[in-house]
């Protein structure tokens, strides 16, 4: 972005707009689309979403006080983002001692199917694995779980992110129950 006199230009604003459009959408339905496809896969777990859904909320439009105690879900948010990272890589420009403006690319979904990280069943989908966090998760390697990147540059929209999917996931899980099509093969 060019600042000139400390002040941001109409071209800038634009373009920001734009980047939350893209940033912000194609991201968080790639990962409801995942999602609804481990939970048709998934039974058990559609069922523990599902019945989170109605203890926090009933029929009732999901509010904030049971968006956060969502426990479950959050773990199979994650899980889903593990598997099926809707950014598959991340980039940084080097400065230092590599060549300057080498671009670097780093890849959360080779790091987040690395069995010495995540274990022989690294390609399973297992959302109890983060039933203790994201530290426990990686085996005390946080780095290692970085669907919105990491850093100073982290996604400026993971919260939202976060509370879109478990909203829409709530109110799809109170209406409908899912499965793929006896045909299907993955
Ligand atoms: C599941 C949903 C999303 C995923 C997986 C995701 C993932 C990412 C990743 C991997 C990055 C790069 C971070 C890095 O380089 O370390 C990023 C950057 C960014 N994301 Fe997201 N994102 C999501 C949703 C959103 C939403 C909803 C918005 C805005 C409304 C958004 C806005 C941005 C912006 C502005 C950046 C650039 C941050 C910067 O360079 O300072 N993202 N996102």
């Amino acid at each position: 972005m060019l600042i000139k006199n400390n002040r941001i230009s109409i071209d800038d604003i634009i373009d920001e707009c734009k980047n939350f459009y893209f940033a912000g959408q194609e991201t968080t339905s790639s990962l409801l689309g995942w999602t609804i496809f481990l939970l048709a896969t998934n039974k058990e777990w559609q069922e523990k979403a599902r019945k989170e859904v109605a203890e926090s909320f009933g029929q009732k439009v999901p509010n904030a006080d049971g968006l956060s105690s969502l426990k479950i879900m959050n773990m199979i948010l994650d899980e889903s983002l593990r598997l099926y990272p809707p950014v598959p890589f991340i980039k940084r420009k080097v400065e230092l001692t590599l060549p300057p403006k080498m671009l670097i690319y780093i890849s959360p979904l080779a790091v987040q199917h690395d069995h010495k990280i995540w274990g022989e069943h690294v390609h399973v989908f297992k959302p109890d694995r983060f039933a203790e966090g994201v530290v426990k998760a990686t085996n005390n390697n946080p780095v290692a779980f970085l669907p919105f990147g990491y850093g100073p540059q982290t996604c400026l929209g993971l919260n939202f992110a976060m509370i879109e999917a478990k909203i829409s996931l709530s109110m799809i899980l109170q209406r409908y129950m899912f499965t793929t099509s006896p045909t299907y093969v993955h």
